[in-house]
């Protein structure tokens, strides 16, 4: 059993007065577009969000071919980590990859070679060259990570590397992540301009999208 849990919880401040999660890309929303990418390699989804988008992230999901649960934070506003423990409370698999609602490009070639590779470790996490980790594009052993994101809230810790550091992780470089796909599937929608240059190149049909 692989879940994958897409956290959403977040106000979408830099894309203004709507909220991304549902916000149409290309004529579906971009949220649901998250989970289309994942269908083949897992086997339920959850969604962390708000209460005032549970209707509109329950739209979006209509006809989805595996069972999915809406869960929300105790409090919101807390940041990306209260999602991701959220999520991971939610999740029945051992193992799940958490996904931010905003990479419409990720790619299931990548997020089955994370599954793999997180195989007797507490997370596979992607780090490209010169960047940082890629915690919110990530595979982790569900309870293991909401344990560890549980004492870093209580810590009033912010950083999602904190919970991780205290795991038995792996590190998954680029290379390893060219291998297996494309280094878009990192590519995360901020801003209006850059959710309609997305929605520009996905309505083209172009397949290698
Ligand atoms: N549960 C929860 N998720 C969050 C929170 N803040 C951000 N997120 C999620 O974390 C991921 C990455 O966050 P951002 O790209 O900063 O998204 P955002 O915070 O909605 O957008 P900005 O306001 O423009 O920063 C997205 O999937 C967000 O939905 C939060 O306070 N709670
Ligand atoms: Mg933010």
């Amino acid at each position: 059993m692989r879940t994958a849990v897409i956290i959403a919880g977040g106000r979408s401040t830099r894309f203004g007065d709507a909220d991304k999660a549902t916000a149409d890309l290309a004529g579906t929303p971009m949220i649901r577009r998250v989970g289309d990418r994942l269908v083949g390699v897992v086997d339920e989804l959850v969604v962390n969000c708000r209460a005032d988008q549970r209707a509109a992230v329950l739209e979006a999901f209509e006809g989805y071919p595996h069972p999915v649960s809406i869960v929300e934070d105790e409090t919101p506003d807390e940041g990306p980590m209260s999602g991701i423990r959220t999520g991971l409370r939610a999740a029945s698999g051992e193992y799940a990859v958490v996904v931010a609602c905003d990479m419409p490009f990720v790619d299931p070639g990548v997020i089955s070679y994370l599954f793999e590779r997180v195989e007797e470790h507490d997370a596979a996490v992607p780090q490209l060259e010169d960047k940082w980790f890629q915690t919110t594009h990530a595979v982790y052993r569900a309870e293991a990570m909401a344990d560890a994101c549980d004492e870093a809230l209580a810590e009033g810790a912010r950083k999602i590397i904190d919970p991780l550091f205290e795991l038995d992780y792996v590190v998954v470089d680029e290379s390893a992540v060219s291998e297996h796909g494309r280094l878009r599937t990192f590519e995360n929608l901020n801003t209006r301009e850059e959710f309609e240059e997305a929605a520009d190149e996905l309505a083209s049909g172009d397949n290698r999208i």
